[in-house]
């Protein structure tokens, strides 16, 4: 008997994930709080469309409404829940799930910023297994309607970092890792902290500067002020990451070296430039970070959790992360809007 899977939220990321593991023969319960959405998905299936033909299909699905999930309190317990919801929406979300979970099954979160705390504080750090999405780049373009905007990972452009949060290789982080293999590339990582702080610091440099900017991925990195605003958040983010005692893995193809360095000195800066635009055709044209998806469809962000998280660690560690700081204001100037996004915002920061 395959594993019994939780999927809390259904956007983009759950979504793409529920279609991939049910077509790999998986026992998966999709749960999602937009009701138009979940009919559509019951009507019609999962459809995801993605730069590789062989990616495109549609897949019946088992989807639920959030309104439904007590329903499946009367069903055998899940071996395992994925939580694919925005951050802000962890510490409810980590409660719906746990009731409805066997009693050591483990809780993974598909999301960016750091989550774990807020599901440990919920659920106990016996639940917590780290995933660190690396090269997912997806929208939620419309009710049943998912489209990957970046490449699939390979065998050395690995997709996806499964780890325990004390580290050691565990059973349970390795099939995870293999049940994963359906979406992505997976392997186990040692290292899961500083493979989420990798992970927030290219979320960092980029979500928001798409969002205000109002420019698509591939754009924003053709862009010389919005690509230099971008580097200077990354090489803060690390510089916070570090001294917080996290050793960052590369990402994205960047050098973590030269990244620290860019902000300060103009050969790390050249140097990490070259390296941003040689990844520049690995996403579609119209590829846009989810927090720019979440301004353009007038919705709340992560900024609290990605900006407002590397400018709060900042100050605790006494490492400058102003630009952050700054870049978070102006992500909750456009969220009550006060500012509409435009790429003259990047100016004078
Ligand atoms: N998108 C990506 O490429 C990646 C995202 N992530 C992370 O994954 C987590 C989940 O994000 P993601 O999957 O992108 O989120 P989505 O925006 O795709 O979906 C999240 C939720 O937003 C609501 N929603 C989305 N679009 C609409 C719409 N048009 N109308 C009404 N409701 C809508 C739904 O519930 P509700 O109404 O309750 O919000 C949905 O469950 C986040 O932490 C994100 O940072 C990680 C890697 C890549
Ligand atoms: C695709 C990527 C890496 C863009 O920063 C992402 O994680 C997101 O959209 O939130």
């Amino acid at each position: 008997m395959p594993p019994r899977i939780l999927i809390l939220g259904a956007g983009a990321v759950g979504g793409y994930f529920g279609a991939k593991l049910t077509r790999a023969g998986q026992d998966v319960t999709l749960v999602d709080p937009w009701p138009e959405h979940v009919a559509a998905m019951r009507a019609e299936g999962l459809t995801i469309r993605a730069m590789e033909p062989e990616d495109c299909h549609t897949t019946p699905v088992r989807a639920l409404h959030l309104s439904d999930l007590a329903t499946l309190l009367r069903e055998p317990a899940f071996d395992i829940g994925f939580l694919a919801v925005k951050s802000y929406d962890t510490p409810w979300a980590t409660a719906m799930m746990l009731p409805l979970l066997a009693p050591q099954a483990p809780i993974v979160s598909l999301q960016n910023g750091i989550n774990e705390d807020a599901i440990a504080a919920v659920a106990g750090w016996g639940r917590v297994i780290g995933c660190a999405i690396g090269l997912l780049a997806a929208e939620l373009l419309g009710p049943a309607l998912v489209q990957r905007n970046s490449r699939r990972g390979t065998a050395t452009a690995i997709g996806m970092r499964v780890g325990e949060v004390h580290g050691r290789v565990t059973p349970r982080a390795t099939a995870i890792a293999a049940l994963l293999e359906a979406a992505d590339s997976a392997r186990v990582t040692t290292n899961i902290w500083g493979e989420r702080w990798s992970k927030l610091t290219i979320n960092a440099m980029r979500n928001p500067v798409s969002a205000m900017t109002g420019l698509a991925g591939p754009a924003r990195d053709a862009d010389e002020a919005a690509r230099s605003l971008s580097i200077r958040l990354g090489s803060q983010c690390v510089r916070v990451g570090r001294a917080l005692g996290l050793s960052l893995e590369s990402i994205s193809g960047l050098d973590i070296d030269l990244l620290a360095r860019a902000e300060s000195e103009p050969e790390a800066m050249a140097a990490i430039t070259r390296q941003i635009l040689a990844h520049n055709n690995s996403r579609s044209a119209d590829q846009r970070p989810s927090m720019g998806q979440d301004v353009r469809k007038g919705r709340r962000t992560e900024t609290e959790a990605i900006s407002g998280l590397v400018a709060r660690r900042g100050a605790e560690v006494g490492v400058d992360a102003g630009l952050h700081a700054r870049v978070h204001d102006i992500m909750l100037r456009i969220e009550r809007g006060d500012l509409t996004p435009h790429p003259s915002l990047v100016q004078g920061l």
